[in-house]
């Protein structure tokens, strides 16, 4: 696991690099906004000011044009900006989005619920965004605002600009420093109880039908209420200290006004030009309290932003020789001392595991649940990376192989294979893009699955539903099975291809699926089931990660051990079985 990067913002300022020139750009005009109404302030209380001695109209005239123009150009600037600064940003947040995905496509499968990696992508890339528009910009436009204010002061009285300087340091450093601090623990509690309410949502409507079947409804209901009551008492929180601090923003204003006023006395400025510096100040501090809404967004970015920043930090390698390319066809597959380990202190899935699967030879894996079938098969697909060992194709490491290579010569049906809420045909073309109807016919026979599509009204064009929710859960499992003969990667993988079926299905369909299976490809079938396994060329036995017996069927139906009991007691059930049909 990569370490998170310490300066996440600086992995994103590295990324917004060639739209800088744009963003400045935003910087620039924002500035301009908040100067223009700064400077209407200013302009229109001296208009006023000095409109009450009436001068005559043409000493006016100018300060008459300059509010005109400058109302109107306030509002034209901040539209200006806000286009500017979107389209910089809208650029790079495609970027970063689909360096994110090109990342997490490389990854191993998820450990974390799919729901919160989706909620995490979409929020965390928004983080993106906010520090860039929410946060650097009108910080900046602060920032220098708050310097022409300073500047232009120092022009009517040095001494005043002192007090305002001193002002606009408390609004835009002190302040923000102090929201900062004060929120900081209770965002970093927020975070993680706003995940656990998602997931609670997710839980208590997905899982509504068993938690009422085992009457944990109530219970469950409870536990989330609690959560939820947790986590409006820390916003509550959150949101009166944000008051307190928006209130020493106010009071701050009024003390610094009222200061430069002062200071703009003593030092004998004329009456107008403090009241121009008076109401300068009011809107120059407010300018600069910017910060401390821009210092509270920050905060409560930075835990996003550091998950995307270590997310981009892995962008994946590029393989050594630049991926060779992978022909459709036979290929050999080598385990050698395998060892995959989910957790550090756990007990090992696969544990020092070898194997050789030459072009051609049909292995099937078995062993009692937990054993590390499953694993294996994520390992020789790519989606687990083994902590020790290899595994190699032809000769080449698979982490060697580039992520869309691996899949044209390993893959088939893994466990809870995903039936897309779109037609037959459209699920099976996912195996072979523009296949024929006579390829998808000769699949789907092998899957057992034939008959049935030609009963349905709508034959190929049949919509199966949401996760294939209007098919039988054996249906969904041959529609799958099809899917991966179609594809039919020279590497066969089958977790548990015939779960769901009946025993005398089950046979038929194991038979038809392996010989469609093109000569030359091997296939490593995982199952439960030891009937039916006669013709594989090996059977591994798999406990606790290790090979506990080896051989074929033949032979291990004749040695003591875990094969010939579960051997015999899965013959007798399934005698019973048959005896019982009609
Ligand atoms: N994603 C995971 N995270 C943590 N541990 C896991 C994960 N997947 C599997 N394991 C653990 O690894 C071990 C092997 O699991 P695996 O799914 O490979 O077994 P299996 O033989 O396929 O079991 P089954 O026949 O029940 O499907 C088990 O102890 C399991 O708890």
């Amino acid at each position: 696991m990569n370490g998170t990067p310490r300066h996440p913002e600086r992995t994103v300022l590295r990324l917004a690099r060639p739209y800088l020139n744009r963003l400045v750009g935003a910087g620039l005009l924002a500035a301009g906004t908040e100067f223009a109404g700064l400077a209407l302030m200013a302009t229109a209380t001296w208009l006023l000011m000095s409109a009450a001695g009436r001068p005559p109209l043409d000493r006016l005239t100018v300060a008459i044009v300059a509010v005109r123009a400058l109302a109107i150009s306030r509002g034209v600037l901040r539209y200006t900006e806000r286009l500017a600064g979107h389209d910089a940003v809208l650029r790079l947040i495609t970027d970063v989005r689909a360096r994110v995905f090109a990342t997490l496509a490389a990854r191993p499968a998820p450990r974390q619920r799919a729901g919160d990696a989706l909620s995490r992508l979409v929020s965390d890339v928004e983080a993106v965004q906010d520090l860039l528009l929410r946060v650097l910009v009108p910080a900046a436009a602060a920032v220098l605002v708050s310097a022409v204010a300073v500047g232009g002061a120092a022009l009517v009285s040095p001494a005043a600009a002192g007090a305002l300087a001193v002002g606009l340091l408390v609004a835009g450093v002190a302040l923000p420093a102090l929201a900062t601090a004060l929120t900081r623990r209770a965002g970093a509690e927020l975070a993680p109880l706003r995940g656990a309410l998602a997931t609670d949502a997710v839980d208590l409507t997905h899982g509504a039908a068993d938690l009422a079947a085992f009457g944990a409804t109530g219970y469950a209901l409870h536990a989330a209420r609690e959560r939820a009551g947790r986590l409006a008492r820390l916003e509550r929180r959150l949101a009166a200290t944000g008051f307190a601090v928006d209130a020493a923003g106010v009071l701050l204003s009024g003390l610094t006004a009222g200061a430069v006023v002062l200071t703009a006395l003593a030092a004998g400025v004329d009456g107008v030009l403090v009241g121009v510096l008076a109401v300068g100040t009011l809107a120059a501090v407010e300018i600069a309290l910017a910060l401390v809404g821009a210092a509270r967004q920050w905060t409560g970015l930075r835990t996003g932003l550091a998950r995307v920043a270590a997310l981009l930090a892995e962008t994946p390698a590029a393989p050594a020789g630049g991926g060779a390319g992978v022909e459709p066809g036979p290929h050999a597959v080598r385990f050698e001392e395998v060892t995959v380990r989910y957790r550090d202190g756990a007990a090992p899935a696969l544990d020092g595991f070898s194997l050789d699967l030459p072009p051609g030879r049909r292995v099937a894996v078995v062993g009692p649940s937990g054993a590390g079938k499953s694993t294996l098969a994520a390992v020789l697909t790519g989606t687990v990376r083994p902590q020790g060992g290899r595994v190699t194709l032809d000769g080449r490491e698979l982490s060697a192989y580039r992520g869309e290579e691996l899949p044209r010569a390993v893959g088939g049906l893994l466990a809870e294979a995903y039936v897309f809420h779109a037609s037959v045909r459209e699920n099976l073309l996912l195996g072979r893009p523009g296949a024929g109807d006579d390829e998808l016919a000769a699949a789907t026979a092998a899957a057992g699955l034939l008959d049935w599509v030609r009963a349905q009204p709508a034959g190929w064009e049949t919509v199966v539903g949401e996760e294939g929710g209007q098919l039988s859960g054996g249906q969904r499992q041959r529609l799958a099975l099809a899917r991966a003969l179609l594809a039919a990667p020279g590497v066969l993988v089958l977790d548990e291809p015939t779960e769901g079926l009946d025993p005398a299905a089950a046979d038929a369909v194991l038979r038809s699926t392996l010989a469609a299976t093109p000569a030359g490809h091997s296939v490593l079938l995982i199952s439960h089931r030891l009937l039916g396994l006669t013709e594989l060329d090996e059977i591994l036995v798999l406990d606790a990660g290790r090979i506990t017996q080896r051989g074929r069927h033949a032979d291990l139906v004749e040695a003591p051990g875990w094969y010939r009991d579960q051997w015999l007691l899965q013959e007798a059930a399934e005698r019973g079985y048959l005896a019982l049909a009609p």
